[in-house]
């Protein structure tokens, strides 16, 4: 068997052009949605992440405000900045870049974002709200995610899924959208005993662990839908001394003989993080301004 290759890329920019085209409407009455990312220190990956974010935004035709501040920059500072943007009417979305330089309470700067405003999903009352089934903002990772796993077998009821991976950033709020998708999941992590007989039960298997090419294709079911979200940045000297390339948390070629679908990296979920990102800011316009959400995605 040799998989169907879910293309995130081509995914996330058709959902871009559904909110360019809520966002002109919106436009046309003199609304326009703002995001406001927030980045701190000197780390390259982030500056093109946010670098992408920033084109991206203005592309959907948003306002984008970028904040950036040195790596030595004080907590006081930061959240000085925060509550500014939360009082900036224009500003309907906040994102602040993790990780953050350890001087800072990351916890602490997360939990002052309007939770409004908070597109990220990282506010402990969003993440709250995803628990209970209340509507709220959805992790940008994961609910990408739950959009191509959805884009190839739109029904998840009663299907076994294993999420590798519990951070509250990615695993737990996807194994949580996977349960609210009536699915049966097992949480694996650092600590979990024969992870890849765990993995061979999966009918949908999302990695998000940040190994290179941990997952194996022998860890994984035949048929099974595979969800790659790992980053990881490594060396190509074919493509010249110091160049690198970004592999998965899936060793694709040996996963794709096995799967029914997977996603590649890169090319998969990562541009869906982006896209949902602006999907979230419109919502936050939308409910800002006490106008309905337009229908985007299956799982708005
Ligand atoms: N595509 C995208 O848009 C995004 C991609 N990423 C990528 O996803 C990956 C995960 O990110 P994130 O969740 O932030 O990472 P974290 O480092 O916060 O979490 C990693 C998780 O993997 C688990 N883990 C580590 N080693 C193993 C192992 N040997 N076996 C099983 N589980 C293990 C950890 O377990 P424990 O809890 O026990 O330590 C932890 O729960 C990274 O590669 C990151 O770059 C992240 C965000 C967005
Ligand atoms: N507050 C906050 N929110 C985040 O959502 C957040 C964050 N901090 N910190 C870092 C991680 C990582 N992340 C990625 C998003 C898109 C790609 C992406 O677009 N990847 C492209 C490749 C890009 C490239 O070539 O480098 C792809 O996979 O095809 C990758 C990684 C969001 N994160």
């Amino acid at each position: 068997m040799s998989a169907t290759i879910i293309d995130g890329k081509a995914y996330a920019a058709g959902l871009r052009g559904r909110v360019a085209d809520a966002v002109a409407a919106l436009a046309a009455n003199g609304m326009v949605p703002g995001l406001a990312v927030v980045l701190v220190g000197e780390d390259p990956a982030s500056h093109v992440y946010v670098k992408n974010k920033a084109r991206q935004t203005v592309e959907v035709g948003m306002r984008s405000f970028e904040h950036r501040l040195p790596a030595s920059v004080t907590e006081t500072e930061v959240l000085d900045l925060v509550s500014r943007l939360n009082a900036d009417p224009a500003v309907d979305g906040i994102l602040v870049q993790l990780p953050l330089p350890l001087q800072i309470d990351t916890q602490k700067i997360i939990e002052a974002i309007d939770p409004a405003k908070d597109v990220d999903g990282f506010h402990p009352i969003n993440a709250g709200r995803l628990m209970t089934g209340v509507r709220g903002f959805v992790s940008c990772t994961p609910l990408g995610c739950l959009l191509l796993i959805r884009s190839v077998q739109p029904n998840l009821a009663g299907l076994d899924a294993v999420v590798i991976g519990r951070s509250n950033i990615v695993g737990k709020p996807m194994a949580q959208l996977l349960v609210s998708q009536n699915c049966t999941v097992t949480i694996a992590h650092s600590k979990t005993r024969d992870l890849k007989d765990v993995c061979r039960r999966a009918d949908i298997l999302v990695a998000a662990v940040g190994r290179p090419e941990m997952v194996r294709g022998d860890w994984i079911k035949p048929g099974a839908i595979v969800i790659d979200v790992g980053i990881n940045r490594i060396p190509n000297p074919d493509a010249g001394e110091g160049r690198t390339r970004l592999i998965g948390d899936v060793a694709y070629g040996e996963a794709a003989q096995v799967a029914s679908a997977i996603t590649p990296v890169p090319g998969g979920v990562g541009p869906m993080t982006i896209a949902c990102l602006l999907r979230n800011t419109l919502e936050a316009a939308c409910l800002r301004r006490g106008l309905p959400m337009p229908a985007l995605d299956a799982a708005a």
